[in-house]
């Protein structure tokens, strides 16, 4: 019965039929469902007063998407939740991993003093990744909950997010979620929200999404506090492309808000993006399975159907309005960055045609990856993609295995640097000096380089102060700058540090979560470019360069990263007939250098006894022959040694 927590008393009655008849879970669902859920709202004429639109906001894993089923049990918009899984994280991935990637929404009602109110709940992810999707579900949002969890208490992207909704004005709701947990803190969290956020304990609310403690409140709060949109539904049909997905059946798929007017299915629409015109077909409520409607009206948040072919032409940030009555468009999103790029490659070159049209699939459901031809003469053909984070590459990667079963190859993940070249004629017709480039192969001569920029972010760590000592330490080591350094209460410490972004791709969040037993917490914002000195190492395989193998790296670790990297082809390299020379170069000067050793065949074997001059002869003759074949052979590295090289994370 522990579900029951937090719900409507169970009235004698029922008690009775439940123990007699042995309604279970029958009862149970009329008891979420029966006091303030309703079946038939007419969702065309529910007042705009009578809507909210809210998400939920908070750390990763502080329990955003148990409170949103929560929610929609409660008030009956789907069945108690029995199993693991939350219901709206319905990616295979996301259900593994036990994280939200794509922001979903459901639409549900409830009864409250009599009236029936639609609140447009929009679940977000909380990983710093997706950030680009928390801010494009808050401009839809007249207000927020903010979850932290009573036990961890505020995290680093609790603080992000705060101010995510903080700077676009939204209401927020402080909740503290975990109350169950023997651990929690109620207290100290919110000292630490005062201390922050400048949030009074009074306001705060404590819950327990899992057991379902103090989820009416939730509802309650939602309603009276939050203000309803402001919208007019007498003036032309505006609406917000938020959100867009590819449907195998129905082409893309949009997900609107509606600022004015109204719509319905037979309309024809258009975007003020792409001036293109299509005709309504299908359009629906999401509560959260699709509900069809005929009509939506400002204040809501919908699926629009409307025979698009490609993902591209539903633009987020788009807005749509009915081809009739033209309108400006609504300010619109900035496009997701991409901050992280890899090379991905057929495993096997057979497969290339297959990992295309997987590729191409994902993207279709994923616009914020960026995709572009790539050619390695090791690996063959492949792409050069672009993602939001590292997080971002691995859910991606991930998904190609199990929702296309193909296998690729990822390299190791770089970032974008901008280059300003000298003035030359070249720069003069082209108008610019600057490029941005994401491939160390392309990175230019040193003698055509002006000045080297790197991207840096703002990163913000939240720390128990015992492990100070060595966040500081790691900081420093990845070049950072302090910038701030704040206690949140007597034992919590937040500090904020520039850094350059290639410092912390790779496994900068491990290593922080390593030296701080799990307990630090992290999250950074882009911070624009910095001159940076930054410089291409080369590595050269017998003096002949390698391109897959070039890296761009701060010169201040040259020669390490030239080290280590020689070292680890020495290892990785199979031996060959001819001696191989491995060396790291920086504008053609030897950082780093290793030697493989030569098979040796032993052609003096055949010789039993005889004469020295012959053997020294036979012994002269090979070193020749090997002299010559190391001038004209080229060296083979297998395909495979370039995949572990590539996959290899050391060098940073
Ligand atoms: N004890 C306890 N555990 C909870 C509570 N709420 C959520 N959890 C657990 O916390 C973990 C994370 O919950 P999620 O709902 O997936 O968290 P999330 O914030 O949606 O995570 P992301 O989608 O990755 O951002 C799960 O194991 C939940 O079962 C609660 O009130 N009490």
């Amino acid at each position: 019965m522990i579900i029951l927590q937090g719900f409507r008393k169970l009235t004698k009655i029922e008690v009775f039929l439940f123990k007699r008849k042995n309604l279970g879970s029958k009862l149970i669902q009329r008891c979420f469902c029966e006091e303030n859920t309703m079946k038939d709202v007419d969702f065309e004429n529910v007042p705009i007063e009578q809507i909210r639109n809210f998400s939920i906001i908070a750390h990763v894993d502080h329990g955003k998407s148990t409170l949103a089923d929560r929610l929609l049990e409660f008030t009956g918009a789907i069945k108690q939740n029995t199993g693991q899984h939350q219901v709206l994280d319905k990616l295979q991935v996301e259900k593994e991993r036990g994280i939200t990637v794509k922001a979903q929404s459901a639409s549900i009602v409830y009864s409250f003093k009599g009236k029936p109110y639609i609140l447009n709940l929009i679940d977000t992810p909380g990983h710093v990744d997706f950030s680009s999707e928390v801010s494009r579900s808050l401009s839809v949002c007249q207000g927020v909950i903010l979850l932290v969890d009573a036990n961890d208490g505020v995290q680093a992207q609790t603080v992000a997010n705060f101010y995510l909704a903080f700077g676009k004005d939204l209401t927020i709701i402080p909740v503290l979620n975990k109350i169950d947990l023997k651990q929690a803190n109620p207290e100290r969290v919110c000292h630490q929200l005062k201390n922050l956020f400048d949030i009074e304990a009074k306001d705060v609310l404590k819950i327990s999404a899992k057991l379902g403690i103090g989820i009416k409140e939730v509802i309650e709060q939602i309603i009276e506090k939050l203000p309803h949109p402001k919208v007019d539904r007498h003036k032309p049909f505006q609406s917000l492309l938020y959100d867009s997905w590819y449907d195998k059946y129905r082409g893309a798929l949009s997900l609107i808000y509606v600022n004015s007017g109204s719509a319905k299915v037979g309309d024809s629409i258009s975007s003020c993006h792409t001036k293109k015109s299509y005709e309504i077909k299908t359009l629906s409520l999401l509560r959260p399975e699709e509900h069809s409607v005929d009509r939506i009206v400002a204040g809501q948040i919908g699926l629009l159907g409307c025979n698009m072919r490609n993902i591209k032409e539903a633009v987020v940030g788009d807005t749509l309005h009915v081809t009739s009555s033209p309108v400006g468009p609504l300010p619109g999103f900035q496009p997701p960055k991409s901050m992280v790029f890899a090379g991905i490659y057929p495993a096997n070159l057979s497969e290339h045609t297959d990992l295309r049209k997987a590729i191409e699939k994902l993207t279709l459901n994923d616009s914020a990856v960026t995709v572009d031809i790539d050619t390695s003469p090791a690996l063959g053909q492949g792409w050069r993609l672009g993602f939001l984070g590292l997080l971002h590459l691995e859910v991606f990667t991930q998904r190609l295995e199990q929702e296309h079963g193909t296998e690729a190859i990822i390299t190791a993940p770089s970032v974008t640097y901008l280059i300003k070249l000298k003035a030359t004629k070249e720069t003069v017709k082209q108008g610019t000096n600057e490029i941005f480039i994401n491939n160390p192969a392309v990175f230019p001569e040193h003698i055509r380089i002006e000045e080297t920029h790197e991207p840096m972010v703002l990163g913000t760590i939240i720390t128990p102060d015992s492990y100070l000592g060595p966040i500081m330490q790691l900081c420093q080591e990845r070049r950072g700058v302090q910038k701030q350094a704040v206690n949140i209460d007597n034992d919590r410490v937040m500090l904020q540090y520039d850094l350059p972004l290639c410092e912390i791709v790779l496994d900068f969040h491990d290593s922080l979560k390593s030296i701080s037993s799990g307990y630090a917490s992290f999250d950074y914002e882009d911070n624009g470019f910095q001159l940076s000195s930054l410089v291409r190492m080369n590595i050269l395989l017998n003096n002949v360069p390698c391109e897959e193998l070039s890296t761009i790296v701060h010169s201040s670790k040259a020669q390490l990263v030239g080290r280590q990297m020689v070292l680890k082809l020495k290892e990785l390299i199979p031996r060959q007939m001819i001696h191989i020379a491995v060396q790291a170069t920086v504008n053609g000067k030897v950082l780093a250098r290793e030697n493989i050793k030569p098979y040796r065949k032993d052609v003096t074997a055949k010789l039993y006894g005889g004469d020295v001059t012959r053997r020294m002869k036979l012994l002269a003759q090979q070193a020749a022959g090997k002299k010559k074949m190391k001038m004209v052979a080229n060296i083979s590295v297998p395909r495979n040694t370039f995949i572990d090289f590539l996959k290899n994370d050391d060098f940073k």
